[in-house]
């Protein structure tokens, strides 16, 4: 029974302390560098393993026999080094380190195909590279789609030691996000790329910490009419729900980060407001709300006060917003201690809102506002300005998506070296383009689906500001568009701001009369039929992807590449180049690289 269960439950560590416990268990400090800062060490063994993370046994993508991965946790100033080897038997693997800009080692990026080569079966790669922005990260696996197999963990970078954070607290917890589905991803992928279209569908559960509950629910004793049982939990399950403990009268931080495959999520606590205060590892203008919307590859912090009735406990509640969900909340529970985890909560869990309000959507997004003090982008003489149409489309009967109509194929040979050693077979050498047709309309399916297959890049000039536009538009389907956070590696952007239908020049500029302090981000999203302007400086010698988080999204091709001021970088490790072009060269036998 669930009693039962929560009586157990209770016994366990609460999920902050499992994590510290495990990032010291992963981790170890094997010296001092400058100021401080340390450098930890950690070996990671990447494999399936059998996991239940919703109550049903299935192959999870697991690191050291762990589902999620371990969770990492440094301080600004220290160097991660993390070596990966590949357990996998069949298929390469890559770590990405998500929202780290990785500032003069664009290598470890953990990127296939674009940053590295993906690391073979049986070897290990080492990536080492150092944490400067504090902040609330994750990690995950950018090869295929294996971040939907499960391969992910947490990464939270504390301030320097002696600094302080803008906003106090007396004890954090920390979520992460993500749906899961029952079907393998290789079958998902397969799904994806056949005629006719298979498409995944909407996920078998939500996950928080990597559990969730499929067939039972937490929240049937509450409705009479349920279509699920209430769950029958004994306690140590790998789909038993965490437990946030918690003291009355105290300041929580909770660091939330969503690595979904697909799913827009909202959270909300029973009973609580939030105070969002930091988005993406940028410091936020605090403000207070009832739920946060989360949209995959974005991270938040935010402080909850335990200031409600001691006697109760009270649930954490995630569901789907942005597309019509079919899958269940996920539940936590917040105990107020010393009440029993086992005293169900008296309201039930809170309702998500309504997932195509998009409205509520865009007043929450639009409240994500710098902190006072943070820097302002760069005056609106742009350098270049990138416009970025998302379209669905057909190329050879496949469904695919293209941006300006070019579907990203990755190319065998990764960018990073193909750029340092001057391969130009490597990859498609005329740019795409900057921009799409004016009379393109974006409310209608494409009056002509057919789009075309490229690995062409974005170069940007070093140190340029550059703006972008990422507009919206209908897919294959009439009336029909849909929501894409755009995640962008190794640079943060100012949000210039959002808005509906076509982008017309100028629009962004009503932004800045309005007065916003434009939030640095990583991820942004874009509206059904709408555009998001963004700004960033490209300071950052490397090749990036930019693309829609949404794993089957990038899959059917919705990305682009950006590089810049690869000559600027001393050398390129040619252990992350033993493939493709640079393969050949490095083992004598290809085309020869100038520099
Ligand atoms: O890429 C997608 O494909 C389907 C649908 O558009 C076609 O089946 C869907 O919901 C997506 O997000």
């Amino acid at each position: 029974m669930v009693a039962a269960a929560s009586t157990l439950l209770l016994r366990r560590l609460p999920v902050h302390h499992v994590l510290i416990v495990i990032a010291i268990a992963c981790l170890v400090v094997v010296g001092p560098s400058c100021c401080g800062a340390k450098v930890l060490t950690a070996q990671w063994d990447v494999e399936y393993i059998f996991w239940s993370p919703d109550g049903e046994e299935h192959m999870v993508m697991g690191i050291n026999g762990e589902f999620p991965g371990p969770g990492l946790r440094a301080r600004v100033g220290d160097t991660l080094q993390v070596n990966v080897t590949n357990k996998l038997h069949t298929e390469g693997v890559v770590i990405h380190w998500h929202g780290i800009r990785m500032k003069g080692r664009p290598w470890a990026d953990g990127t296939a195909s674009i940053s590295q080569c993906a690391i073979a079966p049986g070897e290990t790669f080492l990536y080492s590279f150092t944490v400067d922005k504090a902040g609330t990260y994750f990690y995950h696996g950018h090869y295929g789609m294996q971040r939907s197999a499960g391969l992910y963990g947490s990464l939270i970078v504390d301030v320097a030691e002696g600094e302080k954070e803008p906003f106090e607290y007396d004890g954090e917890f920390n979520l992460l996000l993500s749906d899961w589905w029952h079907k393998s991803v290789h079958e998902q992928e397969v799904g994806l790329s056949s005629n006719p279209f298979r498409w995944i569908n909407e996920p078998q559960s939500l996950l928080i910490n990597g559990r969730g509950q499929y067939n039972c629910s937490l929240a049937s004793r509450y409705n009479s009419s349920a279509a699920l049982p209430e769950c029958s939990l004994g306690g140590g399950e790998q789909w038993a729900p965490n437990v946030l403990k918690v003291l009355p009268n105290k300041t929580y931080r909770l660091r939330i980060a969503s690595t979904t495959s697909l799913a827009s999520l909202n959270l909300a606590i029973g009973g609580h407001n939030v105070t969002v205060v930091e988005a993406d590892g940028n410091y936020v203008q605090p403000f207070s709300t009832t739920d946060v919307d989360i949209y995959s590859g974005e991270t938040y912090s935010v402080l909850f006060t335990t200031n409600q009735n001691p006697d109760e406990n009270y649930w954490i509640s995630v569901g789907v917003r942005g597309r019509l969900p079919q899958t269940p909340q996920a539940l936590a529970l917040v105990n107020y201690l010393p009440n029993h985890a086992s005293k169900f909560p008296t309201s039930p869990p809170p309702v998500t809102p309504q997932w195509d309000d998009y409205n509520r959507s865009k007043a929450f997004s639009n409240r994500i506002q710098g902190l006072e003090g943070t820097t302002p982008p760069p005056p609106a003489d742009y350098d270049r300005r990138i416009m970025l149409l998302n379209t669905q489309n057909t190329i050879d009967g496949l469904t695919v998506w293209a941006i300006n109509n070019v579907s990203l194929s990755f190319p065998p040979t990764p960018y990073l070296g193909a750029l340092k050693y001057g391969i130009k077979a490597a990859f498609d050498q005329t740019p795409p383009p900057d921009t799409f047709p004016d009379w393109y309309d974006i409310m209608s399916p494409p009056a002509n689906p057919n789009a075309t297959t490229g690995n062409a890049i974005y170069t940007l000039d070093f140190n340029s500001t550059v703006d972008v536009i990422l507009q919206n538009a209908n897919t294959l389907q009439p009336n029909d568009s849909e929501i894409h956070p755009w995640h962008m590696h190794g640079h943060n952007f100012w949000v210039l701001g959002y808005g509906d239908g076509k982008f017309q020049r100028g629009d962004e500029k009503l932004f800045e009369k309005a007065g916003r302090r434009p939030p640095l981000k990583n991820t942004a999203v874009i509206f059904p039929f709408g555009w998001t302007a963004l700004r960033f400086v490209a300071d950052n010698p490397g090749a990036w992807p930019f693309h829609c988080h949404i794993e089957p999204h990038l899959h059917m091709g919705m990305g682009v590449v950006i590089a810049e001021g690869v000559e600027f970088l001393a050398d390129v490790p040619r252990e992350t180049l033993s493939c493709g072009l640079t393969g050949m060269m490095f083992s004598g036998n290809g085309e020869e690289g100038h520099n």
